[in-house]
């Protein structure tokens, strides 16, 4: 099953590696100037910008990382916030009416097909929402992973209004967050048995093992056609592809491609750790990051912070675990990576502005809650533009 995987993978890849782009979006609505009712450029500020057809325009975007706990910060969100509208699904046929992850701006087919108004009626009418107040929230946490795609376009659909867009990203210890996403993956297939049968998924079920040894030994490959090392901060642009688990732990990398186009000062950074250590703290932040109030805490209302959607808590297959000596490898696989994040987080520009929280200043992150164990190598922030 390892080798349908990584064969899939390798397709892609190809195309990707070889700078042929997979969509051609010209022309396609995606790209049509947006039509707001506010002047163009407003600051950031607690009122609800509508667009020309009178609809809410999501302005808060939960981007990653995927397998962080982007569930449970989004169930809290709309549990806690003041003025927090969800997306809803308004698609003809679609059986949910509320919709965590939109998925616009990370396929290019969508976006070319369907475009914006397809987009945009995710929103509610700005009548129907109140008078103001009112925050558009898109919780799609790939937009960050796929960051050298959806960046520019999500720069592109805001255009002038880039300025009332909103980012929220949760960071994970990325060996952690590898092994989620293994999970999830073997969960959906034996759920699903997405192309091919459920028996013929079960008896193949990968081993986290087995699966994280040959995403290393492909990324490793990829170094080599490409002439660069583990520690290049190019792996995520140029060999990302081969391995879609190992590149969602590349956070430095994916912070940069966005902070191309986004200021920082619209940026929020937290940690699985410190969210799940003090979440009413950590929605205190998200409220005054957004410039919103927390709701009253209504009787038995509390936060979400012992949610897990794992597949063990579906009972749909059991987690499995990294061995000692897998996870330490992925670990040293990441450092350099992690210490690139740091070296960024740290720089004036970025740190000066980016609301980063629990760990404000950024200073006082704890590296281990990004995977970082042992003494710190000195920062650099060599090669990270
Ligand atoms: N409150 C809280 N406390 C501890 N752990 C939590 C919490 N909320 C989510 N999680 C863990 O986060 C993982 C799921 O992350 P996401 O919700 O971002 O997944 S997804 O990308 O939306 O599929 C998944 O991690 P794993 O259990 O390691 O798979 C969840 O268990």
């Amino acid at each position: 099953m390892l080798r349908i995987l990584v064969s899939g993978m390798v397709a892609k890849t190809h195309a990707a590696l070889n700078g042929t782009s997979l969509y051609d979006l010209r022309g396609a609505s995606a790209l049509q100037p947006l039509q707001i009712a506010e002047p163009a450029g407003r600051p950031l500020g607690r009122t609800t910008v509508c667009t020309a057809d009178g609809r809410v325009l999501p302005s808060v975007l939960i981007i990653g990382v995927q397998k962080a706990g982007t569930t449970s910060l989004y169930s809290d969100m709309r549990g806690h916030l003041q003025g927090f509208t969800p997306a809803t699904a308004v698609e003809a046929g679609a059986k949910s009416t509320l919709v965590k992850e939109v998925h616009y701006f990370d396929k290019a087919q969508r976006m070319a097909r369907k475009g914006r108004d397809f987009y945009l009626a995710h929103y509610p009418p700005c009548d129907a929402a109140g008078t103001s107040d009112v925050y558009g929230v898109d919780a799609t946490p790939n937009y960050l992973l796929e960051a050298h795609f959806v960046a520019e376009q999500m720069a592109a659909f805001f255009a002038a209004h880039i300025r009332s867009v909103r980012l929220l990203i949760v960071l994970r210890d990325p060996t952690e967050r590898f092994a989620s996403f293994f999970n999830h993956f073997v969960h959906t297939q034996l759920e699903t048995g997405n192309g091919y049968s459920q028996a013929s998924a079960r008896a193949r079920t990968p081993q986290i093992d087995e699966y994280a040894r040959h995403s290393l030994e492909r990324v490793r490959l990829c170094l080599g056609w490409k002439g660069i090392t583990e520690t290049s901060p190019r792996l995520y642009e140029l060999c990302g592809n081969i391995a879609p688990a190992l590149k969602g732990g590349l956070y430095a990398q994916q912070l940069v491609t966005f902070l191309r186009f986004f200021p920082p000062d619209q940026m929020m950074l937290t940690t699985s750790r410190s969210y799940v250590r003090d979440t009413t703290r950590a929605m205190a932040d998200v409220a005054d990051f957004l410039g919103t109030g927390l709701k009253p805490a209504s009787r038995g209302a509390r936060l979400d912070a012992s949610r897990q959607n794992t597949a063990t808590s579906r009972g749909v297959a059991e987690k499995q675990r990294l061995s000692p000596v897998l996870s330490a490898e992925l670990d040293a696989f990441y450092a350099p990576h992690t210490l690139q994040l740091l070296a960024l987080l740290k720089t004036p520009q970025v740190s000066g502005s980016m609301r980063s929280t629990p760990f404000h200043p950024v200073t006082a992150i704890d590296p281990a809650d990004v995977g970082l164990h042992g003494p710190l190598a000195p920062l650099t922030r060599r090669g990270l533009q």
